[in-house]
C-alpha cells in the first residue's frame, strides 16, 4: 500500500516536472523572435522536422532549405520548437567568437557528459577555460611532429595486414570494408598518442577490446530517432526511467572509467620516474595539470577516445572513397607520395606535399565528418548579418534578433559547399581548387583552412593538427600502396549522421556503416 502510494506520487510528481517543461517550451515558442522568420513546415508533432533532417542523405536537406527560404531561416526542432539556422558568416563568426554567451544546449551537454564526464568538451566557462590552457599545449606543432612516428608506425602496420586481408584465397581483391580498418586503426594511435596504453586493435588474433566493443555497442549506427530518449534529453524528470540506451552508456561509461584509471595510476607512475621520456598526451597534461584534478583528468581519457577516434577514421575512409570515384586524382596523389623515398616521412615531409594537403582539404570541406553542430543562446542578443533577409510578415531585417533560450543550428557541411561561397562546382571534389582558394570563402569562422570543419573560436576544435597529420600519415602509406576501386556503385553509398556522417550501403538495409572498396597493390611500372 504504502509503496503503491509512493509510486504514485512519484509518478505525479515526474508528471508534474515534464508538463511545467512543456509549457516552459510553447511560452517559448510563443514569444521567441524566431517566430517572425521564414523556413519550412514541420512535418512531426514530436520531432518537429528533425527525423527527415537526420535521415537525409549527406544532410541535403538543409542546402535544400536555404535554396528555398535563403540564408536564413527556421525549422522545427524537438516538441516543435523553432531553431535558427543561418549560413550567414557574420552571424556564425559573432555566434562561435561569443562562446560563452552561445553554448552546447542542456540536454546535448547531458548525453554528452554521461559518457564523457566533465571532459573539455562538456564543460563550460572558467573550468573550459583552465582545462583548455592546460592542454592546449599538448596539442601544438612540436607535440604533434613527435607524434609522426605513431601515425606512421600504425599507417603502416594497417598497410601490411592489408595486403593480405584484402585477397581472397586465389589472390584476387576482395571486398573489404575499410572503414572498420581505419576505426581500428584510429582507436590504436588514439590509446597510444593519447595516453600511452596498447589497444592493439588491428590485431585481429587477439580478443576484441573490451573498450572497443563498449564503443561498438555505443556508437552502433541507429538513423532513427527515438520517442523515449528524446523525451529524456529535453525533460529531466524522466531521466528516472531506465532504457536499453541508458544501460548501454552506463556499462560503456563503466568501461571507460575503469580503463582510464589504470591509465591514471601508469602516467603517474611514469611521471615518477625520470627514465620514462614516452608520454602520451594524458600524461603530458597531467604533467603539466598539478591543477586539474584526477576527475577532470580522467575525464579527458573518453573525451579524447570519442572525439579524436570516429571522426579521423571516418575522415580518411571518405578520402579513399573520393579517390575511387575520381582515379585521375588518385594516380596524381600516388605520383606525388612516390615522389619521397623513405616510408616514414618526417611531419615536416608530410606538411610539404600540396597534392596532399589539396586532397586532405577537399575532403574535410566535402566530407565533413561532423556536419553540424548546436548551441543555445544564454542571453538575448543581436547577431549581424552580412546579408538581410525578409522576414515572414516581409520586412527585410539587417540584424537576427535571438531570445534567452533560443536553440541555434550550426551547419557545417552547408557553409563548406556552399556555392556562394565556393563558386558553382561546390559541391564537388577538385583538390585543384586549393591551388588559390575563392577570396569569398576566406571569411569563413573556421580555425582551420577556411573551413567550418572543425569549428572557429574558443570552442574550436582541440584536436585538428593531430588529426590532420595522421590522415596525412594514412593516405601516404596507403595510397603508395594500393589502387582503391569501389566494390558497389557509387550511387549505393550513402551518408547518414549518428555523431558523425558515416557511410552505409542503401541496398543493404539493417547493415552496419561501411565503406567496401577492392584493394589492390599497386606495382610501379
Ligand atoms: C577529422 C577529424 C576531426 C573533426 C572533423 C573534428 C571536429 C570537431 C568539431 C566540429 C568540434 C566542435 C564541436 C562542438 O563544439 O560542437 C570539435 C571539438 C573537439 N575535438 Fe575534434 N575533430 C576531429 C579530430 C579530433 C581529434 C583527433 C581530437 C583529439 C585527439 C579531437 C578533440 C576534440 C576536443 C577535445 C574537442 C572539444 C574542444 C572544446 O570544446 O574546447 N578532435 N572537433
Amino acid at each position: 500500500m504504502i509503496l503503491q502510494k509512493l509510486l504514485l506520487s512519484t509518478t505525479a510528481t515526474l508528471i508534474g516536472f515534464g508538463l511545467l517543461k512543456i509549457g516552459k517550451l510553447i511560452v517559448r515558442q510563443v514569444t521567441s523572435p524566431l517566430r517572425n522568420i521564414d523556413g519550412p513546415k514541420s512535418t512531426n508533432w514530436l520531432f518537429g522536422n528533425l527525423g527527415k533532417l537526420f535521415k537525409s542523405d549527406d544532410m541535403v536537406l538543409v542546402e535544400e532549405w536555404v535554396q528555398e527560404y535563403g540564408q536564413t531561416l527556421k525549422f522545427y526542432g524537438f516538441l516543435n520548437t523553432a531553431r535558427l539556422l543561418t549560413v550567414d558568416l557574420r552571424a556564425l563568426n559573432h555566434i562561435l567568437t561569443h562562446s560563452m554567451d552561445y553554448q552546447k544546449p542542456e540536454p546535448v551537454k547531458y548525453s554528452l557528459s554521461q559518457i564523457l564526464g566533465k571532459g573539455v568538451l562538456v564543460v563550460e566557462g572558467a573550468q573550459h577555460r583552465q582545462q583548455r590552457r592546460i592542454m592546449n599545449p599538448a596539442f601544438g606543432p612540436g607535440q604533434i611532429r613527435d607524434l609522426t612516428e605513431v601515425f606512421l608506425a600504425k599507417s603502416i602496420k594497417l598497410r601490411d595486414i592489408l595486403m593480405s586481408e584484402s585477397k581472397d584465397e586465389k589472390g584476387n581483391p576482395k571486398r573489404t570494408d575499410i572503414l572498420a580498418w581505419m576505426s581500428r586503426m584510429t582507436l590504436d594511435v588514439i590509446g597510444l598518442a593519447g595516453f600511452n596504453y596498447e589497444f592493439n586493435s588491428l590485431d585481429t588474433s587477439v580478443k576484441k577490446n573490451e573498450l572497443n566493443e563498449a564503443f561498438e555497442t555505443l556508437f552502433s549506427a541507429s538513423t532513427s530517432v527515438k520517442a523515449l530518449p528524446m523525451l529524456q534529453l529535453w525533460i529531466p524528470s524522466l531521466r528516472a526511467i531506465p532504457t536499453e540506451r541508458g544501460r548501454q552508456i552506463t556499462f560503456a561509461q563503466n568501461t571507460m572509467r575503469r580503463i582510464g584509471r589504470d591509465l591514471l595510476r601508469d602516467a603517474k607512475a611514469a611521471i615518477m620516474d625520470p627514465q620514462d621520456q614516452k608520454k602520451g598526451v594524458v600524461e603530458k597534461i597531467s604533467l603539466r595539470g598539478r591543477k586539474l584534478s584526477d576527475e577532470d583528468v580522467l575525464a579527458q581519457v573518453p573525451t579524447f577516445l570519442v572525439a579524436g577516434h570516429e571522426t579521423t577514421s571516418t575522415a580518411t575512409t571518405w578520402a579513399l572513397f573520393a579517390l575511387t570515384q575520381h582515379p585521375e586524382v588518385q594516380a596524381k596523389l600516388r605520383e606525388e607520395l612516390l615522389s619521397l623515398e623513405s616510408d616514414t616521412p618526417s611531419m615536416d615531409e608530410l606538411s610539404a606535399l600540396p597534392y596532399l594537403d589539396g586532397v586532405v582539404r577537399e575532403t574535410l570541406r566535402v566530407h565533413s565528418p561532423v556536419p553540424s553542430t548546436i548551441r543555445v543562446a544564454m542571453k538575448d542578443d543581436i547577431l549581424p548579418l552580412d546579408t538581410p533577409f525578409t522576414d515572414k510578415n516581409g520586412q527585410v531585417q539587417t540584424e537576427i534578433k535571438v531570445s534567452k533560450g533560443d536553440t541555434i543550428f550550426i551547419p557545417i557541411l552547408a557553409v563548406n559547399r556552399s556555392e556562394a561561397l565556393w563558386g558553382p562546382d561546390a559541391k564537388e571534389f577538385k583538390p585543384e581548387r586549393w591551388e588559390a582558394s575563392p577570396e569569398s570563402a576566406s571569411n569563413i569562422p573556421g580555425i582551420w583552412g577556411h573551413l567550418l570543419t572543425f569549428l572557429g573560436g574558443p570552442r574550436a576544435c582541440i584536436g585538428y593538427r593531430f588529426s590532420l597529420i595522421e590522415i596525412k600519415a594514412l593516405l601516404f602509406t596507403l595510397v603508395r600502396a594500393f589502387e582503391f576501386t569501389l566494390a558497389v556503385p557509387a550511387g549505393d553509398i550513402i551518408k547518414s549522421v549518428e555523431a558523425v556522417q558515416r557511410p552505409f550501403i542503401r541496398s543493404e538495409p539493417g547493415s552496419n556503416s561501411q565503406m567496401p572498396p577492392f584493394i589492390k597493390p599497386y606495382h610501379r611500372a
